[in-house]
């Protein structure tokens, strides 16, 4: 049990927060920089950018202002036609500057000189939890959302060969696909009889699903959660709605947990006090697996788990990485199904097809998932991207410049917070024509001329798992989990959205607002 210390006065120290080398302001001196980008010379300054004022931007978000409440993906729009291409938001409240740009030949750019140690500006109050308030528990390790420099690398370089390797995630495909089953035999259980309609807390039953799938690797356990689930399960449930919703108000709205103990902020630090508890509960009896030899499928064999093997590398980045898996993998899942259950509920005829490419690998909706049948669904692949690119799950992509380098004409210094705002470019006709229109196939390589091709669409502008040695660590997973339970639910049911379009509020990512009330019908005898 942890000792209460969250109602201390946060204890700030700025290189916490900002391990990036060096920070500039607007009013750099320009003799200071110099840049091997060969339009430097002939670029703007940085103190041209164009952009509102501080005082435009409260009057623009107050009651009656023009962002007063508006969607993020039309303030942007907006900002873009107010602005042109590439403008900067000033820092208030103690936070930085933000550059943001609507130009993907920036997105290149940025991304090609950003180095091996890539800057994304972590979450400063999980960063200030573990570096601070528990640094006896985690021994100065931020992990891959909070780190950044030397640290991150280490910590990334140690991760990597056992989350990003194909067959490693294979090996994890018969227990996901049993979770999906599991949520399959749910949702027959929960939906109304008559309308076979979800209930309006479809979204929670949706988190169960996204927590016990990767419970699987973050925890090497099942949690139970759509059967009977234990009291430490709930714990970890709960803990993860109010880090959702409390870290998302204190990190990216204007708060002053920085000067005082806040009330929100004592509520999100038990939080993370209860999901560091209960991920080390899980551990302990990983731990254990291990030492009994214990293999993935619960077998006498080789302890070859993703925990297990961060386990026998070091138990503290065990420990990091099942709190960061967790965090970084409930919601993001969750949002995914949702934008591409409405797509496809929207779209019966896309539908039809993605079931009948499903069927060549399950004949029967009980038929058995394997890695190989799974690598033969180009439909579904097409489906998922295109549910993306229409109901994008990441907000955009963000970077700190690792280098001098000229953004749309401007000079940008390094160290500069860039918003790489991609949201309002995937709905772009010029980029993405009839971009209005559910097209999987503009996705697929055999694309016929009746439909747009997304290979002309211009690179750097689709990264929904972001880009380079930074980019998102379980994208395997996700991908396998998401495919998964799409097979499962298309061969199983007939997925219709019968209400106005599902709106997706933007907060640290997009999330489906409202009563996701989808119906789902078991798919009949003629269609099986
Ligand atoms: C569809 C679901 C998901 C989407 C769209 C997504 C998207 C992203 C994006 C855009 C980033 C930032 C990448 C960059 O800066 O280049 C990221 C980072 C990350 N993601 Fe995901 N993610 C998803 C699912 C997951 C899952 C299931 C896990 C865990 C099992 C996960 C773990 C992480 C972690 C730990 C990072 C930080 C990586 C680092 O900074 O080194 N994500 N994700």
């Amino acid at each position: 049990m942890f000792k209460n210390i969250c109602n201390r006065k946060p204890v700030i120290n700025r290189n916490v927060f900002y391990s990036v080398s060096a920070y500039y302001s607007r009013n750099y001196s320009k003799a200071q920089i110099q840049s091997e980008d060969p339009e430097w010379s002939t670029a703007k300054p940085f103190s041209s950018v164009p952009g509102p004022s501080k005082i435009d931007l409260v009057f623009a978000f107050m009651p009656g202002g023009k962002y007063h409440n508006k969607p993020l993906k039309e303030i942007q729009s907006m900002c873009r036609k107010d602005y042109g291409e590439l403008l900067i938001f000033p820092g208030m409240f103690g936070k930085r500057d933000i550059l943001i740009s609507f130009n993907p030949e920036d997105y290149h750019k940025i991304f090609r000189t950003e180095g091996a140690m890539p800057v994304r500006r972590g979450l400063d109050t999980l960063t200030y939890y573990r570096k601070v308030l528990r640094k006896e528990v985690f021994k100065d390790m931020g992990g891959l959302v909070a780190e950044q420099g030397e640290k991150w690398a280490q910590f990334r370089t140690v991760v990597n060969p056992v989350m990003m390797q194909a067959p490693k995630v294979k090996q994890y495909i018969p227990k996901i696909d049993g979770v999906a089953i599991d949520f399959i035999n749910r949702i027959r259980q929960i939906r109304n009889n008559e309308t076979n309609e979800m209930p309006a807390n479809f979204e929670e039953e949706l988190n169960r699903w996204a927590l016990e799938s990767v419970g699987l690797v973050a925890l090497d356990a099942r949690l139970g959660l759509l059967t009977e689930s234990t009291v430490t399960a709930q714990r970890c449930i709960q803990s993860l709605k109010v880090f959702f919703r409390l870290m998302f108000e204190l990190d990216f709205q204007p708060s002053l947990w920085k000067i005082y103990p806040t009330r929100k902020y004592k509520e999100l630090m038990k939080a993370l006090d209860v999901m560091t508890e209960t991920t080390g509960e899980y551990l302990e009896l990983a731990k254990a697996k291990l030492e009994r030899k214990i293999d993935v499928n619960g077998n006498q064999g080789e302890a070859d788990s993703v925990l297990q093997k961060l386990l026998k590398v070091d138990p503290h980045i065990a420990h990091i990485m099942a709190m960061d898996l967790i965090l970084a993998g409930v919601d993001t899942t969750c949002s995914s199904i949702v934008s591409c259950l409405f797509m496809l509920g929207r779209n019966p005829n896309k539908q039809r097809i993605l079931r009948e490419e499903i069927k060549t690998i399950l004949p029967d909706d009980n038929s058995t998932l394997t890695g190989v049948a799974m690598n033969s669904l180009p439909y579904l692949r097409a489906c998922i991207k295109e549910s993306f690119r229409i109901c994008p799950v990441s907000i955009a992509n963000f970077r700190t410049t690792g280098k001098n380098i000229v953004l749309s004409g401007y000079q940008v210094p390094k160290g500069v917070d860039v918003v790489m705002a991609n949201m309002v470019l995937l709905t772009d006709e010029n980029i993405f024509p009839r971009s209005a229109e559910f097209i999987p196939e503009r996705w697929l390589r055999k694309t016929t001329e009746e439909y747009p091709s997304a290979s002309t669409a211009k690179p750097f502008v689709f990264l929904p798992f972001g880009f380079g040695p930074r980019m998102c660590i379980g994208r395997r997973f996700a991908e396998v989990e998401i495919e998964v339970l799409l097979c499962r639910l298309i061969r199983n049911f007939v997925v219709e959205w019968n209400y106005p379009d599902i709106q997706f509020k933007s907060n640290v990512i997009n999330v489906p607002q409202g009563e996701l009330k989808f119906k789902f019908t078991d798919v009949n005898e003629s269609q099986k």
